[in-house]
């Protein structure tokens, strides 16, 4: 089995009455992308704080390319790369100066720091504001470039092991795109990536595993098409419900076809339904939305995002398992 360049085991961190990490074992090998995933609250930072030495564990083990990260934070810390979830302070700094000291400080040269910084600004598109300095009080630079030069502090010098904590926030979609490119391309260069995000949707084509985190604990894991499931054939049938919130699927009229899972998020229900009904639930979705039951409705593949609202038991989603 391949060594992971990180090896998190059994990792347990309370804060009080909170078990913020309760029992958690995941694994990152090096050309792997993992992506730990969570509503807000479940322990996703905690578990980055105890990975690069900011938190001790209560219980467990962690170890970074072959490093006991418990015993010796700093050996450790020299072999990841974080991007924190807060932004990073770049005050008085210019995108450049800011990615060429990340990249001196992981032992490039004046010169090669130099061309890998311009590098990965051409990949982000930032070379805009490449010498505009980030202001104290916010101005001079973006939310969104603060976040995609922290992202290319972290990105910019081979390192074992990239720890991404929300990359995306603030950053528009295009260049959502381009990041997202960049750290599929960290693991294909040798590196182990955790990522930390709750942009499940996007973060789906670039993972190869995905760790699930909810109230503390693991409660899924696996790679996208597996957390999918055998049935890889269903579909999901999204109603987007009326203002008045009720559901069709639930009260009255009658499905005329199995329903494998419901999740309620908001306003929107996903029903995982097989591809051979998929014409009984068109015909049933349009009969809802003729008699303005429903004010719209889609019939798609199934995406992570619903095993995700499933498992973590959506945004107060209700979940049933009708047949
Ligand atoms: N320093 C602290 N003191 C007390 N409680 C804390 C502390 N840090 C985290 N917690 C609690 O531990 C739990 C996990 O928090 P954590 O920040 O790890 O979640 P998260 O998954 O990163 O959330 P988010 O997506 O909002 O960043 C939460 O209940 C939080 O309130």
């Amino acid at each position: 089995m391949v060594q992971g360049v990180l090896e998190v085991e059994n990792l347990s961190r309370r804060f009080g009455a909170v078990a913020a990490n309760d029992g958690v074992t995941l694994r990152v090998r090096p050309g792997e992308v993992v992506g730990l995933l969570g509503h807000n609250g479940a322990g996703k930072t905690t578990l980055v704080s105890q990975v690069v030495g900011l938190l001790r564990p209560d219980e467990g083990a962690i170890t970074v390319a072959g490093t006991d990260a418990i015993a010796e934070p700093g050996t450790a810390r020299r072999c990841v790369a974080l991007q924190a979830q807060a932004q990073a302070p770049l005050d008085g700094l210019t995108p450049r100066t800011a990615i060429e000291i990340a990249a001196r400080l992981r032992g490039m040269s004046r010169a090669k720091a130099a061309a890998a910084a311009r590098a990965v600004a051409e990949e982000l598109d930032i070379t805009e504001w490449f010498d505009r300095r980030a202001m104290p009080d916010g101005g001079g630079l973006s939310g969104g470039v603060r976040r995609l030069t922290a992202f290319a502090m972290a990105a910019v010098a081979p390192v074992p092991l990239v720890i991404l904590d929300e990359p995306t926030n603030d950053v528009d979609a295009a260049r959502r795109r381009l990041l997202w490119k960049k750290v599929r391309g960290l693991g294909d260069a040798g590196a182990g990536v955790l990522l930390v995000t709750h942009n499940v949707a996007e973060a789906e084509r670039v993972v190869d595993d995905l760790v699930v985190l909810d109230k503390g604990k693991v409660v899924a894991a696996g790679s996208p098409s597996g957390l999918r499931g055998a049935g890889d054939h269903d579909l999901r049938l999204e109603l987007a419900l009326t203002s008045d919130g009720i559901d069709p699927s639930e009260t009255g009229a009658e499905i005329p076809f199995p329903v494998a899972r419901r999740v309620r998020a908001g306003r929107r229900v996903l029903l995982t339904v097989r591809a051979e009904d998929a014409e009984k639930a068109v015909a049933w979705a349009s009969a809802q939305r003729e008699d303005e039951r429903v004010e719209g409705y889609a019939l798609a593949p199934v995406t992570l995002e619903d095993v995700y609202l499933a498992v973590t038991g959506g945004n107060n989603a209700k979940e049933s398992g009708d047949a």
